[in-house]
């Protein structure tokens, strides 16, 4: 706040105010004044008596006058402007609340508006020369201006006052103020130390706080795998929702099924009862049997070692008797050729003997006829002596032929002497011989026994696996290896099959391995492995349990796996001429069949439907319809909708049906023959590169049985699942185009999807892609279900198809490892039982 202070200069008596032109004048006068006051005097007085005659003093006196009260007049101007511009704090008091002290103030309320009052006042102008009135004005004017100034000079003092109060409640303010700006410094300082300790604390937070994050970031991850695993149990939730709906269904027919069966549960406890007691005897017996096994295993061993040594001692016993048979076979030769000579010598010295006799005939008639020459004619000397020389001759000839005839009886008595040596040496070889026949007599009947007790071992150790396998709930697998087809074994003199057969006890007839070309080898072990040499029915025999449990009320499937031409359909169908060509099919059919006959002797009534489908193209054909016949007649076109749409359905029950599939009620073997026979002319065969009658499409042969027992009121529903699968082939060595590329792909990708059920199924997914395709669907049961299942993988030996055969074998192995369901036996009480009672 600036303010003009008042000097005493002010309090000094001023003229009245001049009227404005004439203050324009005085300041002009004034500012000559100011300026002349700079002028030398001499200059100064020049100006001066410029005038227009008024007396000089005059003059001086009025413009003293009038100088000293617009010097007032400034004063008191700056004063009020400064009274103006300060600011009056609300503490302070205004100058407008100062009253007029005497009450002359002209009515006016505060100093300044009389200050401002006086400034603005104009004085009616005088005459020019009117000094004396104009002086008059203006010391009034003066007056009242100094006794303004007085006024304000109390406004002032009243002012300063305040300030210095003012001032002291500052300093004693700042007093305050530097009490609390050193209590303030202080809590700064307390504060400074506080703020340390809470940045310690910050850090220790900041820390605390990069864990926590670090465990939110983890918890946030730990949450989106819970979010995630939520979602797949939400899934799992869903299925487990549609499971429940379908087990909802299943658990209503079930409770009704377990009403009837705890009707039927009544009889079968007794029932039971004595099965339990057969059971526990059947341990014992299994008990003993796997003793029994294990001790006719021993006795196998020991046998087989016996056998073995037996048999080296036959082998020298055979060598033995093979020289000893050469040695008399010589020597029965010698002897024949010594009496062949003998009776070429007896012959000689009879003709020798009747030789001489004839000379000695001859010498007679000769003596004879010399007596009568000498007699009666007397001849001459010399034919005499002719016929003495003559005659010694035959006397020479015959003595020569005596020592001969002695000489060859000699030679007979050696020959019969080295006869009787060898009939001798025969006669022990003989003996020798008799003993070793004994002995191999002996030897091959303590064989036969062994074989015997060793096939008994061996069917008890086969029905124990069963049961074993059975129990445990697995597909079980045969592989069979097909025998070399002429035009490979033409190949195979170049470079031999891949396939091996281990010939350890453990793993005879079990494993197989596969020697590559590379040469590593692959070892796979099942429960059957057949070799190129064994039979059909031989392999047959390995099936026939199986099969037969279809009768008691089982689902069986059984079906053939493996590379194109590896002998799927040789195994499962095979030939019909010669019958050791017949295969699993027809054998299987022909069993059930017998022991549906044998079995009625037990009061057991069998009736059985027989249906036959293929998949082809994964469209299912129905092979025994009037419709594929006609179809294959060219009488029909199936493509263009000339048979029916069939499709699979699965039951609570876990019964499969194929909907329109022809059922044909069969009674013997010999109708299913010519169903098998009419179904083998409709199924879709072709030529390929790798076989001349390439399955193209999967054969289903389904025979479902149902049994009545009249005396135990039992029934049974067995299905029987005959399959023989087409075979997988690499598009690279069939080089199949058009039709047949098409029925290629489709062939493989319905195997592929069957390897992926059995990835599933093997690794307990949760999921088993059964959709996929309809022979994985109408499998589904074998695969998953209650069924014995049983897999034959085909192998074909030669070195082409190497690859192929490792596959082959490592889908086998998965199979072999997968766990399907326990087999369920469906058999119940008849329905004619359950009505009457
Ligand atoms: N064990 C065997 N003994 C003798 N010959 C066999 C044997 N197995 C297969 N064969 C012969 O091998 C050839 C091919 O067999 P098959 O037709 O059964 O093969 P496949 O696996 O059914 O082929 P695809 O999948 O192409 O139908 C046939 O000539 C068959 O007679």
């Amino acid at each position: 706040m600036s303010r003009t202070p008042l000097t005493c200069s002010t309090l000094l008596p001023q003229p009245p105010p001049p009227d404005q032109k004439e203050i324009s004048t005085l300041e002009t006068n004034e500012k000559e004044n100011q300026a002349a006051s700079i002028i030398p005097p001499a200059k100064k007085r020049k100006a001066g008596s410029g005038g227009i005659g008024i007396p000089s003093d005059m003059t001086t006196t009025v413009k003293r006058q009038t100088l000293a009260a617009s010097s007032v007049r400034r004063e008191l101007s700056s004063a009020v402007s400064s009274l103006r511009g300060r600011e009056i704090s609300p503490s302070v008091s205004s100058d407008r609340g100062s009253e007029c002290p005497d009450g002359n103030w002209e009515g006016l309320t505060s100093v300044r508006d009389y200050a401002d009052k006086l400034l603005n006042e104009k004085h009616p102008p005088k005459a020019k020369y009117d000094f004396k009135g104009k002086c008059e004005v203006y010391m009034a004017y003066t007056k009242r201006l100094k006794q303004c100034i007085r006024e304000m000079q109390q406004v002032e003092e009243g002012h300063i006052m305040e300030k210095e109060n003012l001032e002291k409640q500052m300093a004693r303010e700042e007093a305050i103020h530097e009490e609390t700006l050193s209590n303030l410094k202080r809590s700064l300082d307390e504060m400074g130390k506080e703020r340390e300790a809470y940045e310690n604390k910050i850090t220790l937070l900041e820390r605390s706080l990069y864990a926590v994050e670090n465990d939110k970031r983890e918890l946030t991850q730990l949450t989106e795998q819970d979010a995630h695993e939520l979602r797949k149990l939400r899934d799992l939730n869903l299925r487990l929702d549609e499971d429940g709906s379908r087990v909802r269904a299943e658990l209503v027919a079930s409770i009704k099924q377990v009403e009837n069966l705890q009707d039927v549960n009544r009889r079968l406890q007794e029932y039971n009862t004595s099965l339990q007691q057969y059971n526990s005897k059947l341990q014992g017996d299994a008990a003993a049997a796997q003793e029994a096994l294990a001790v006719s295993q021993r006795e196998k061993a020991a046998v087989m070692a016996e056998i073995g040594s037996f048999k080296g001692m036959n082998m020298a016993l055979q060598s033995r008797l093979e020289s000893a048979q050469r040695a008399t076979d010589d020597l029965s030769r010698q002897q024949k050729v010594m009496q062949e000579e003998t009776r070429r010598t007896q012959l000689e010295i009879q003709r020798l003997l009747e030789d001489r006799e004839r000379k000695a005939e001859e010498n007679k008639a000769l003596a004879l006829e010399n007596a009568r020459y000498k007699d009666c004619t007397g001849k001459s000397a010399a034919e005499l002596e002719q016929l003495s020389i003559r005659e010694q001759a035959l006397k020479q000839n015959f003595l020569s032929q005596n020592e001969v005839i002695a000489g060859l009886k000699r030679q007979q008595e050696v020959l019969k002497q080295q006869l009787e040596l060898s009939e001798g040496v025969a006669e022990q070889r003989r003996m020798e011989l008799v003993e070793s026949h004994r002995r191999i007599a002996e030897l091959e009947s303590k064989l036969a026994d062994t074989e015997m007790r060793f096939l008994e071992g061996e069917q008890l150790r086969r029905k124990l696996h069963n049961t074993i396998q059975e129990l445990k709930g697995n597909i079980r697998v045969f592989c069979r290896v097909r025998p070399m087809l002429p035009d490979e074994e033409e190949d195979s003199s170049d470079s031999p099959g891949p396939i091996r057969f281990p010939t350890s006890v453990e793993l005879m007839g079990r494993g197989i391995e596969v020697q590559a070309e590379k040469g590593q080898q692959y070892s796979f072990t099942f429960d059957k492995v057949f070799g190129p040499e064994v039979e059909q029915s031989v392999v047959f025999e390995e099936l026939s349990q199986l099969v037969q449990s279809a009768l008691d009320g089982y689902k069986v499937c059984i079906f053939a796996y493996g590379q194109t031409g590896s002998g799927k359909t040789y195994t499962m169908l095979g030939a019909t001429e010669p019958d050791r060509h017949r295969g699993m099919i027809p054998r299987s059919l022909e069993q059930i069949f017998m022991t549906s006959k044998g079995l009625e002797q037990q009061g057991w009534r069998f009736s059985m439907q027989a249906s036959m489908l293929e998949i082809h193209n994964e469209t299912i054909r129905d092979l025994l319809s009037a419709a594929t016949a006609r179809a294959s007649c060219g009488l029909v076109d199936l493509a263009a909708g000339g048979s029916k749409q069939h499709v699979v359905k699965h039951d609570a029950n876990g019964n499969t049906t194929v909907t329109d599939l022809t059922l044909v009620e069969v009674t013997s073997w010999r109708e299913v023959a010519t169903l098998l026979a009419r179904a083998a002319q409709y199924r879709s065969v072709g030529k390929t590169a790798m076989n001349e009658r390439s399955s193209r499409s999967h054969c289903v042969f389904t025979l479902r049985i149902t049994g009545v027992n009249d005396g135990t009121e039992q029934q049974v529903n067995g299905v029987l699942n005959l399959i023989d699968l087409a075979g997988s082939e690499r598009l690279s060595r069939s080089g199949a185009t058009g039709e047949r590329l098409k029925e290629t792909q489709a062939i493989n990708k319905s195997l592929s999807s069957l390897g992926d059920v059995i990835s599933a199924i093997a690794n307990k997914e949760a999921h088993i892609p059964y959709r996929n395709s309809k022979l994985t669907y109408l499998l589904q049961p074998c695969l998953g279900g209650d069924s014995k299942t049983l897999m034959f993988v085909n192998i074909a030996p030669d070195r082409h198809s190497e690859a192929e055969s490792l596959c082959s074998l490592r889908f086998a192995a998965k199979v072999n490892s997968c766990e399907i369901g326990v087999p369920r036996r469906h058999a119940r009480l008849a329905e004619t039982t359950k009505r009457d009672s």
